[in-house]
C-alpha cells in the first residue's frame, strides 16, 4: 500500500529491504544475471517487462520505434515510463529485490539517445521530461545499489544477433555506441545526470563460466547493498 511521507508516496514497511537495480547495454546479459540470483532464497527478480513492449493490446511499441523512431518514439517510452513505475512500486515479496533496469535509464539512456540523435522531436522530449520530473519528484523509487554490467558495444553486438529478438535486426552497431557511451557518462564519469545509488561495476565482457565466477565473487556485496 503507499502512503505519504514527506510529500512523496512511499511504500509501507519496506525500510529495511534493499533494492538493486541492474544495468547494461542491450544484451549485455542481465537477464543471464538475474536468472543466477532467482535461485538464491530471499531475493525476489525482476525482469524488465519486454513482452509488453512487444504487446500492448495487440500492437508492438518496440517494434514500431525501431521502424520509425521519429513517430513512435514517445509511444513506446511513454509506454516504458509507465511500466517501470508500476515494477517500482509493486510490494516487494522477498527481503532483496534485483530488478532489470529502472525508469531512470529509461529516462537517462533510451529518451536522452532518441532526443540526441535527432529522432526524438523537442515537443515529445519535453512532455517526456516532465512526466519523469513529476514522478521522481513524487512517487519514492528506492533503490541502494547499482550493478552496471559494462560491456564493449562489439560485444553486445555479437550478443544481440545471437539472440536474435526480431524488432532488433535492424539495430546497428552505433546505436549500441550510443547507448554504452550514454551508460559510460552516467554511471561511470559522472558527467551527465545524478547516480541515485552507489555503483558496483561488473566487467562483463567475459564468458559465461567467468561471468558466473564473478556474480559469485560479488554475492555478499550485492546482498548487504543496504547495510
Ligand atoms: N557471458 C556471456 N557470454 C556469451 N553469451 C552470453 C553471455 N551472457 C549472456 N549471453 C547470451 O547473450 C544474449 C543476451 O543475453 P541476455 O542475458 O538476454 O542480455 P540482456 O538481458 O542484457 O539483454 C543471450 O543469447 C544470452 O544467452
Ligand atoms: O527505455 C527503454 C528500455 C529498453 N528499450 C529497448 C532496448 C531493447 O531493444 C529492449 C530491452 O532489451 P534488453 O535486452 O533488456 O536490453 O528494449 C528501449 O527502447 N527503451
Amino acid at each position: 500500500m503507499l502512503s505519504s511521507s514527506q510529500g512523496k508516496l512511499v511504500r509501507n514497511g519496506e525500510g529495511k529491504k534493499s533494492v538493486i537495480w541492474l544495468e547494461g547495454n542491450i544484451a549485455s546479459g542481465k537477464t543471464t544475471c538475474l536468472e543466477y540470483f532467482s535461485k538464491t532464497s530471499d531475493i525476489e527478480v525482476l525482469t524488465e517487462p519486454v513482452s509488453k513492449w512487444r504487446n500492448v493490446q495487440g500492437c508492438n511499441p518496440l517494434g514500431l520505434m525501431y521502424q520509425d523512431p521519429s513517430r513512435w518514439g514517445l509511444t513506446l517510452q511513454t509506454y516504458v515510463q509507465l511500466t517501470m513505475l508500476d515494477r517500482h512500486v509493486l510490494p516487494m515479496a522477498s527481503p532483496i529485490r534485483m530488478m532489470e533496469r529502472s525508469i531512470y535509464s529509461a529516462k537517462y539512456i533510451f529518451v536522452e539517445n532518441l532526443y540526441k540523435s535527432g529522432k526524438m522531436p523537442e515537443v515529445d522530449f519535453a512532455v517526456l521530461s516532465e512526466w519523469f520530473e513529476w514522478i521522481v519528484k513524487n512517487i519514492a523509487i528506492p533503490v541502494d545499489l547499482i550493478v552496471y554490467l559494462q560491456t564493449s558495444p562489439q560485444t553486445c553486438y555479437e550478443r544481440l544477433k545471437q539472440r536474435c529478438r526480431e524488432e532488433e535486426k535492424v539495430i546497428p552497431l552505433e546505436y549500441i555506441e550510443s547507448i554504452h557511451n550514454l551508460y559510460e557518462d552516467w554511471l561511470i564519469h559522472h558527467k551527465s545526470f545524478e547516480v541515485p545509488a552507489p555503483v558496483l561495476v561488473m566487467p562483463a565482457d567475459h564468458d559465461l563460466k567467468k561471468m558466473l565466477h564473478q556474480f559469485e565473487e560479488n554475492r555478499e556485496k550485492i546482498l548487504m547493498a543496504n547495510c
